[in-house]
């Protein structure tokens, strides 16, 4: 890394399995994992700007990395505040949706409360980038579906001004579009949540005991047994003048939801604080097992300060569980749950900005 925040010339060489980057707050521990981020999807790990990851009063930031997966790879990412490049092997990327899913990556970060305490965006979200990286032909519909949403939109707001027949004939064309990709999201969005509950209930479980059961319960505009495109066809001509007087797409998965249940109650209305928490590391931990299974390659699992939050019971379980996993980063101001890691582990110290291997 260079002048990417606080570290402005550091190289780390990792294990690879579980490696434990210990800190105080503030010395950009959080900032490697993030670095380790874009190198595999090109993006900002917590979504800030790609500018305010330059160290202050540089003008640009570069990240390199060598990642041996299936063959080695050589990644580099810079930033000069105009434009960013990102480099495969040295040939340069330019559509970063090219990069998705070739460096699987699962994240259990701070903002992850959002999937259970934010909004539907966040959860679906949470579906679109798992799907994403298990297959492209799932990116591509989901590129195009967001596309045509986009000229949709424009299209009513216009024939809000001239209801012009012209026009009516493109938003037909546009709806019949819509209902075309909307209707394939959904296939698979159902497919993945049917698949998916099994692993989340073994993740959760895992740390809890099988007293409490997690359920996923995917929230669309109709019920598995019902044709989509029919029922999709069939809401969105009930709600024409409403869709041209607002400007707006009324119908379709991109007002989908996840309804979180534990024992049949709803999360969001009934949880703890506790059973919040769980379930987003839950959620995490099976995305990590589904990724792995369905693609037969172990994802790069990032962690940033989860045990810090947890009660010892849960820490210790979590501590143990990470033993399954392939290779981790995992942030961490004490060593608290270090002891109980052996020598394929690495600990790695983070002092304002620079990096140092202790074993
Ligand atoms: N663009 C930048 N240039 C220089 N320093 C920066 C920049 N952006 C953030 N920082 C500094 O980096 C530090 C935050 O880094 P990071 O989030 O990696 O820390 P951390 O070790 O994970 O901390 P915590 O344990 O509190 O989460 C802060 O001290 C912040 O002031």
């Amino acid at each position: 890394m260079r002048n990417f925040r606080l570290h402005e010339d550091t190289s780390v060489e990792f294990s690879n399995k579980l490696n434990f980057l210990v800190g105080g707050n503030g010395q950009g521990k959080t900032s490697i994992l993030e670095a380790i981020y874009y190198l595999c999807t090109t993006k900002n790990l917590l979504s800030s700007s790609d500018s305010d990851t330059i160290t202050f009063g540089r003008q640009f930031m570069e990240i390199k990395g060598v990642i041996e997966d299936l063959a080695v790879h050589s990644v580099r990412l810079n930033y000069d505040t105009r434009r960013k490049y990102y480099y495969l092997d040295d040939k340069i990327i330019p559509n970063s949706a090219e990069i998705i899913g070739k460096f699987p990556i699962v994240t259990l970060i701070q903002a992850d409360h959002q999937l259970t305490q934010g909004s539907p965006s966040d959860r679906r979200k949470f579906v679109d980038s798992t799907l994403s990286q298990l297959s492209h032909s799932y990116l591509d519909i989901y590129i195009d579906y967001n596309k045509i949403l986009r000229q949709r939109s424009n299209l009513l707001s216009q024939i809000r001004e001239n209801r012009n027949l012209n026009l009516y004939d493109q938003l037909e064309a546009w709806t019949e579009s819509l209902i075309l990709k909307g209707a394939q999201i959904i296939e698979h969005r159902n497919k993945f949540v049917s698949e998916f509950n099994g692993y989340l209930k073994n993740a959760y479980q895992y740390i809890m005991g099988d007293v409490e059961t997690p359920f996923i319960s995917y929230s669309t505009l109709c019920s598995p047994e019902e044709n989509i495109a029919v029922e999709f066809r069939k809401q969105i001509d009930s709600v024409k003048e409403e869709e041209i007087r607002r400007g707006v797409n009324l119908i379709g998965p991109h007002r989908d939801d996840l309804l979180f249940l534990i024992n049949d109650k709803e999360l969001k209305k009934y949880g703890s604080q506790g059973q919040h928490k769980t379930f987003q590391i839950a959620l995490k931990f099976a995305q990590f097992f589904y990724i792995k299974e369905r693609i037969n390659r172990t994802p790069v699992f990032l962690m940033d300060d989860v045990f810090g939050e947890l009660d010892k019971y849960r820490a210790e379980k979590i501590s143990a569980y990470l033993s399954e996993i392939g290779q981790a980063f995992i942030t961490m101001t004490d060593l608290t749950y270090y002891e109980e890691l052996n020598n394929d582990n690495r600990l790695i110290t983070v002092e304002n900005g620079k990096a140092k291997i202790v074993n």
